[in-house]
């Protein structure tokens, strides 16, 4: 049997008394693009570095590929991960980045390295401190994928990167998923990337994971149901309100439910996936009772 490509269980992490992560649970299947969202300091940095064994949790269990994150070479081999300021080094050149790439990891591909900097317009003997944000991000993003890990944890990956090199990056990404069958995590803002490469999705507010599970499943498991103003009371049995506003006469619900709602006393579209992150920031921000994830 694969093993999960992650897998937390009651996963906490404090920074002295501030809480960054609490009790998170989750299972996230290998061999998927995952998408890791949810809005500024909702703990997806400290997630993502605790999964790249940058740090240590304060309360439960986290596996990477069946492994403890950072115990060892053959585990740390095995993931790549790239922090969300790409950090390089800035006295050395492109070409030394890439020699020492090829020291330190077993399954260096130089060739697809050398290919990769040579498309991005990159002159190797260029010094890494020399590089203009986006291009850092360039390089720090092909060292990992040169290294041909199992998983590829990267944090913010297309921040800095302007909208064609962030579409050229992204295609690249999901060659390599396919080419390898590799797990990709990556968090991002920016919910309509996410939406065109991820196939599973986390969102993570407020130190909480809110909703996990399948895209094709969040989708299809998510509507808004539109009709004359009620109480979310009034809804159909086995349907979960995520988000509600109301005018004097009408009242809009985003729900959770096994199918469409059998109802006639409401409209039920289906969301788009960033309308369906934005509920649940939104009913993270209203501080209503969490769901258990999707599995
Ligand atoms: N080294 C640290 N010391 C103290 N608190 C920290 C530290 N790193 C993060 N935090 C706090 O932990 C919480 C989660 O931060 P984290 O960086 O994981 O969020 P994030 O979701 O990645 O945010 P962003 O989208 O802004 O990058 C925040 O409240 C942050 O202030």
């Amino acid at each position: 049997m694969t093993e999960p490509a992650l897998r937390a269980v009651g996963l906490s992490k404090h920074y002295g008394r501030r809480r960054a992560l609490a009790d998170c649970t989750l299972d996230i299947p290998a061999g998927r693009v995952v998408g890791l969202v949810g809005p500024n300091g909702a703990g997806k940095t400290t997630l993502l570095q605790l999964a790249a064994g940058m740090l240590r949790p304060t309360a439960g269990t986290i596996e990477v590929l069946g492994g403890r994150p950072g115990s060892g070479g053959a585990q740390l081999a095995r993931v790549g991960f790239v922090a969300q300021d790409a950090p390089t080094y800035a006295g050395l050149s492109i070409a030394d980045h890439l020699r020492f790439g090829a020291s330190a990891n077993p399954r260096w591909d130089q060739a697809a390295a050398e290919e990769r900097i040579a498309a991005l317009g990159l002159d190797p003997s260029h010094r890494a401190g020399k590089l203009s944000g986006g291009q850092r991000a360039q390089l720090a993003l092909t060292l990992a994928i040169a290294k041909r890990p199992e998983l590829l944890i990267l944090d913010e990956p297309v921040a800095s990167l302007d909208p064609l090199a962030r579409r050229e990056f992204l295609k690249v990404l999901m060659g390599f998923t396919a080419e390898h069958g590799a797990s990709v995590i990556l968090s991002s803002h920016l919910v309509s990337d996410l939406e065109r490469v991820c196939d599973y999705l986390v969102v993570l507010v407020g130190s909480r994971v809110r909703v996990a599970g399948d895209v094709d499943d969040l989708v299809a498991g998510h509507f808004r149901l539109t009709g004359a103003r009620c109480d979310p009371a009034d809804l159909p049995a086995g349907v979960h309100v995520i988000e509600e506003s109301h005018t004097e006469r009408q009242s809009t619900f985003i729900v959770r439910a096994g199918g469409p709602p059998d109802t006639f006393a409401f409209t039920a579209e289906q969301l788009t996936l960033e309308d369906l992150v934005l509920a649940y920031m939104s009913q993270a921000a209203s501080a209503r009772p969490m769901l258990e994830p999707a599995r």
